[in-house]
């Protein structure tokens, strides 16, 4: 750490100023002058220059600290790396099947697969980018449409959202090629003869042309995102794709979301369409963590979505190592990590069912740690602090947003514990249970429902219940907590009808009432 308190002047304790001051005072025989040119130079000390070092320590601290990192954002997921290790595999597929849509033809449906961070998204925007950039330079006309559907999870939004992105391209088309035309027009006033080597064969009908082009423009009416009914929406989209030839690949990513919110209607409108189109073709990429979802498909709708279908593996940890290199040779300077750092990132990740997303969050977090604590690398003790630290904003995360009658549920299980009561039974935490519900004017539940939220808890990984048996007295659950006591303690108290029990020593001396 750099520290800026270099002058010792500078470091005068205020206290130490009145001592000095009342001592002086004090001293009738001191002469006056002396006496105002001490309290004056130690006040000035006071109020100037010190609070100049307190305001100054507070930013000028971390930013003086040689900063470890290059290019931070290269390890946010918001970034869309330009090389996927490991994943060549599946991007040569991709590229295969819609390699057809730059010769003109409808490539077939594709569906992905594979657990959460293995790169899916990643590696489909990368084919994307690249299909639109060669569809440019061959210029045939392919185009890709992205839709997270988490965010948009109805049929009328998925439609709206493609109506008008389409919308707003057929318009700057139109534009252009008014503009085209009208530059034309210009030419052939002047001499008639710029006509010629053009489709037209008279200024009128050239000029009808431009007018043809405004009747279309005025056509296209964006849609509202709510309101219209959804076949007036459908036509919408239809219409505006169907505007000129081109191939369009529409990429639905977290496609499981949107069948689960609202059904597979959008998938099977989709998949008909290409039968009656005239210009346009339609494809369909869908990406999902859920390997299940097609189970819940209308046959039809499952045998056209799943023409192709790819699957992502999880990384283990040597291709996690390879990706972590890559972009840590990137987004940190030279030799800002130690040799452990890379390895110990990739392995606990590699326990998280080869998660790259987690294995960057950890590589990031513990850069983040070690510049906090003003050090030129980052240690292997870091990476086990971040690993700490995102699994405990994980359990906040997962508290927080529990149902209150799971919290209240985990608060007397919290209580139990803190009281230093070792294999808490189902018992015991339904009666204190039941005096935190009547306390703060919630229903209770029955017993058996409470076991159920117990287990439900149990599955997320926030208490642990075992069952054990208790011979001829029958068999009971015993459970622990597997966070962090306090923590967790204080965000269900940040719930604010949680937050309003004030005592809680009464609901645990409750814990043997029956
Ligand atoms: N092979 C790879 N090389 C470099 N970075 C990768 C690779 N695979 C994944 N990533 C990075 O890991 C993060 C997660 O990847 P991505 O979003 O593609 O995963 P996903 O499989 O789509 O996950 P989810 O299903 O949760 O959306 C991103 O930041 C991505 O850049």
């Amino acid at each position: 750490m750099t520290d800026t308190n270099d002058d010792p002047e500078a470091t005068i304790d205020p206290d130490e100023d009145s001592d000095t001051s009342a001592e002086l005072g004090s001293t009738d025989d001191q002469p006056s002058p002396d006496l105002d040119d001490v309290v004056l130079d130690n006040l000035d000390t006071g109020t100037g220059e010190a609070s100049d070092e307190a305001s100054r320590g507070l930013f000028d601290d971390l930013l003086e600290g040689e900063p470890i990192f290059e290019n931070k954002e290269v390890l946010r997921p918001s970034y869309t790396p330009h090389k996927l290790p490991h994943r060549e595999e599946q991007i040569n597929n991709m590229a295969t099947i819609l390699v057809t849509a730059l010769r003109g033809d409808t490539p077939s449906n594709i569906l992905i697969y594979g657990k959460t961070g293995t790169g899916k998204t990643a590696s489909a925007k990368f084919v994307s980018e690249e299909l639109e950039t060669t569809s440019q330079k061959y210029e045939v006309p392919c185009e890709v449409e992205y839709i997270n559907c988490e965010v948009t999870d109805t049929q009328y939004r998925v439609l709206a959202q493609l109506a008008n992105k389409f919308i707003n391209k057929n318009v700057d088309v139109i534009d252009e090629r008014i503009a085209e035309l009208e530059d034309l027009q210009a030419r052939a006033r002047e001499d008639t003869s710029e006509l010629d080597d053009s489709d037209y064969d008279s200024l009128a009908a050239l000029e009808d042309a431009i007018d043809d082009l405004e009747a279309d423009k005025e056509e296209f009416e964006e849609v509202p995102m709510t309101g219209w009914p959804t076949d007036r929406v459908y036509s919408s989209f239809f219409d505006a794709v169907d505007y000129h030839e081109r191939v369009v690949v529409i990429m639905l990513d977290e496609i499981d979301k949107l069948v689960e919110k609202s059904g597979d209607d959008t998938l099977y409108n989709l998949s008909r369409m290409n039968s009656e189109l005239e210009n346009s073709r339609v494809s369909i990429m869908g990406i999902s963590n859920d390997l299940k979802f097609t189970d819940f498909l209308d046959p039809r709708v499952k045998s056209s979505l799943g023409e192709e279908e790819i699957v992502f593996p999880p990384y283990d940890a040597n291709q996690l190592r390879d990706i972590l290199q890559a972009r840590a040779d990137v987004a940190f300077k030279g030799n800002a990590l130690t040799d452990d750092v890379i390895p110990l990132c990739a392995a606990f990740a590699a326990q998280e069912h080869g998660d790259a997303r987690r294995a960057l969050d950890l590589l990031r977090t513990a850069g983040e740690l070690a510049e906090r604590d003003q050090i030129d690398n980052v240690e292997e003790d870091h990476v086990r602090q971040a690993q700490e630290k995102i699994e405990l904003d994980r359990v906040v995360e997962v508290v927080r947003t529990l149902p209150t009658q799971s919290k209240i549920v985990l608060f007397a299980i919290i209580l139990l514990e803190k009281n230093g009561v070792h294999n808490i039974n189902t018992g015991e935490v339904f009666n204190i249970y039941k005096n935190l519900c009547a306390e703060i004017d919630a229903d209770v539940l029955t017993q058996r429902r409470v076991t159920d939220l117990i287990s439900e808890l149990d599955m997320l990984g926030i208490v642990n219940a075992v069952v054990v048996s208790k011979g001829r007295y029958g068999r009971t659950k015993e459970i622990s907590l597997s966070v962090p006591t306090e923590e967790t303690e204080a965000v269900l108290l940040s719930d604010s009808r949680l937050g309003d029990i004030d005592d809680v020593q009464p609901f645990v001396q409750a814990r043997f009432d029956n």
